[in-house]
């Protein structure tokens, strides 16, 4: 499904994001979350917070890190942290974050162990697209079908500095997938993934539904 918006986009994604949650947890006491780094979610994920949700019962686990301090201002937790998490006073427990102050891999294996223990499943995964058509920290397809949940990269992206991400195996256990892109470069993207370009977005799907929220 795809919803082209022309205004208001920031929110109309929260409204599907809370509604979207509210079905959920109808059904279940607890779900789990998957949140996109970068920046176009940061206006959504401010906008969340205000919600009137109940915030114990959904646990939070971030799609991908860059591998810089968490205090760095390139951490997607720091980020992530003082829009929604902070505001919206989640409990800390229900944040899952990755441990950049451990060694790469071990930071990983803890991520990994951390999600394994939580759930085996993720309720809803909000995404981003990064304008070369890669999704979490998957810039190629070999990163993303690293075996196991969580794996690291070189250098990649922007900022370019090495990563931690969950892999196509742990994002695609998610039952809703709504990525949220804006802009020409991120559309032209989605075109092409709609041609079946095997880009590494295209191969991120919700087990029950795949959503594209795209913006101006
Ligand atoms: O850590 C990150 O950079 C991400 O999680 C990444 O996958 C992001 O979703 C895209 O790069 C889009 O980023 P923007 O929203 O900043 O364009």
């Amino acid at each position: 499904m795809i919803y082209l918006l022309e205004d208001g986009y920031v929110d109309f994604v929260v409204e599907k994001i809370r509604t979207k949650m509210e079905k959920l947890l109808e059904e279940k006491d607890k779900i789990f979350v998957i949140l996109a780094g970068g920046k176009t979610p940061l206006p959504v994920y401010e906008k969340l917070a205000e919600q009137k949700l109940p915030w114990d019962r959904i646990h939070f686990f971030l799609s991908d890190e860059r591998y810089v301090p968490l205090d760095s201002d390139q951490s997607n937790f720091r980020n992530i942290n003082e829009v929604l998490f902070s505001r919206a006073k989640i409990p800390s427990s229900n944040v899952h974050y990755v441990d950049t102050s451990l060694p790469v891999e071990k930071a990983c294996e803890k991520y990994e162990r951390g999600i394994r223990s939580a759930t085996d499943q993720f309720d809803l995964a909000i995404l981003g697209m990064g304008p070369d058509g890669h999704v979490a920290s998957i810039f190629d397809l070999e990163t993303g079908n690293k075996d196991g949940l969580v794996t690291f990269t070189d250098p990649s992206g922007d900022p370019k500095v090495p990563r931690v991400t969950l892999t196509f195996r742990a994002l695609n256990t998610s039952r809703y997938v709504f990525f949220l892109i804006r802009g020409k470069e991120k559309i032209n993207r989605l075109a092409e993934i709609l041609k079946e370009e095997p880009l590494p977005a295209y191969f991120v799907r919700g087990k029950e539904k795949t959503v594209w929220l795209v913006g101006k």
